[in-house]
């Protein structure tokens, strides 16, 4: 691929809200931007989605940064690569990691498919135009949820997800059915709950929630087939799907009936591909989740989710749910629930490079001579 150079700039930006699940609280968002240039000058963007802490994932900012400068960039140096395909399977020369391989790995995605003039959505075999738009409710109280719920169904999104934990669960839930009583709802529970609480989780399939995501551990897939035999409500696999065979295992043992995807945690756009390619085959419907994330991260998300198997609103909100101003141009808007998939080149989206200044932390750049 004839790469040049790479630069890792990390950057650190406050959240316009503070963003909280049951396992905390996101006030600053600190993140990884990966540029790769090529020979001919062509500039590729990738984005490191792991959090400062490891209380979604292992990884954080800093174990990101340290896989990339010391083992992914250094293996790709040796690496002679033709096409982007190629950088998942190198990668898995080291085990896991997947937020660091991806923010590589997405960045070569995106060099490539500049380099054939096409939008990345076309690279990778996006069919959509426009995707349908969801998005994520992380408050702290009922009457903040319900503030927040009425404002995102004025801007137009399809879809709302809250953040639900066994003490929260029925208060939030049964507040937000009698205000709104045909919103297309979801809850995400990251792992609040055991197979304890089978009979309490019975109970909230009367509140006709879309699915309910990631209610156990987050490395089971055992307890979630058990768990799914006995709810209505179609169980989605989060953090419990890490690779393609984590993904292949579930559906054969019947953990969940939705996956939701996000090219972080599975290590890149050719990962994220594969497992939405075996879902499609086998009737098991995805979605694309989100990381609280920068502009390079959604644009990334956007072409993904433009192939034919994301038919459900994902995470995928507009710039301006998480910042004051992106670090990419122009800012993703919602329109009539749908963000418009870009026809230019790659993401089609360019640098914010003054509010890339802004939010600089560091910079480092890795030439690459042959
Ligand atoms: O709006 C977003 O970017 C996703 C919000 C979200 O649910 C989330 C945010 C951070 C980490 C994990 C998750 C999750 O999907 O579990
Ligand atoms: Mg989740």
């Amino acid at each position: 691929m004839d790469i040049k150079l790479i630069t890792l700039y990390k950057i650190k930006m406050p959240m316009r809200t503070p963003f909280s699940t049951h396992l905390g609280t996101v006030e600053d968002r600190e993140g990884i931007i990966v540029e790769v240039t090529d020979k001919e000058g062509l500039k590729g963007y990738g984005e490191g989605v792991a959090f400062s802490s490891p209380w979604y994932t292992e990884e954080t900012v800093e174990t990101s940064y340290h896989m990339l400068r010391d083992f992914l960039i250094p293996i790709l140096r040796k690496a002679d690569l033709n096409h982007p395909s190629e950088a998942g399977p190198l990668f898995d020369t080291f085990k896991r990691n997947q937020m660091a391989k991806a923010a590589l790995e997405t960045a070569l995605w995106d060099l490539a498919a500049k380099k054939e003039e096409i939008s990345l959505s076309r690279f990778i075999g996006g069919t959509q135009e426009r995707i349908p738009s969801g998005v994520v409710v992380g408050a702290k109280t009922k009457a903040e949820a319900r503030r927040q719920i009425e404002t995102y169904l004025e801007d137009g999104y399809q879809r709302v997800k809250i953040k639900i934990s066994p003490e929260n669960d029925f208060e939030f839930i049964s507040d937000i059915r009698r205000h709104f009583p045909e919103l297309p709802l979801m809850a995400d529970a990251n792992s609040a709950y055991t197979l304890n609480h089978i009979d309490h989780l019975k109970r909230l399939d009367d509140f006709g929630l879309l699915m309910i995501e990631q209610p156990l551990e987050h490395d089971d897939i055992v307890d979630h087939a058990k768990l799914q035999k006995e709810l209505k409500t179609p169980i989605c696999l989060d953090e419990s799907i890490v690779t393609f065979n984590d993904a292949r295992r579930a559906i054969e043992l019947g953990s969940c009936k939705v996956i939701n995807i996000k090219i972080g945690r599975v290590g890149g756009l050719g990962p994220a591909k594969k497992i939405h390619d075996y879902c499609l085959e086998k009737g098991i419907q995805v979605w694309c989740g989100g990381m609280l994330e920068f502009g390079i991260s959604r644009a990334h998300n956007i072409a993904l989710a433009s192939m034919e198997g994301f038919t459900i609103p994902g995470d995928i909100s507009a710039s301006s749910r998480y910042w004051e101003e992106d670090i990419s141009f122009p800012e993703v808007t919602v329109e009539k629930g749908m963000i418009e998939v870009p026809s230019h080149p790659g993401i089609g989206f360019e640098i914010n490079e003054k509010r890339l200044k802004e939010v600089l932390v560091s910079k480092e750049t890795f030439a690459f001579e042959k």
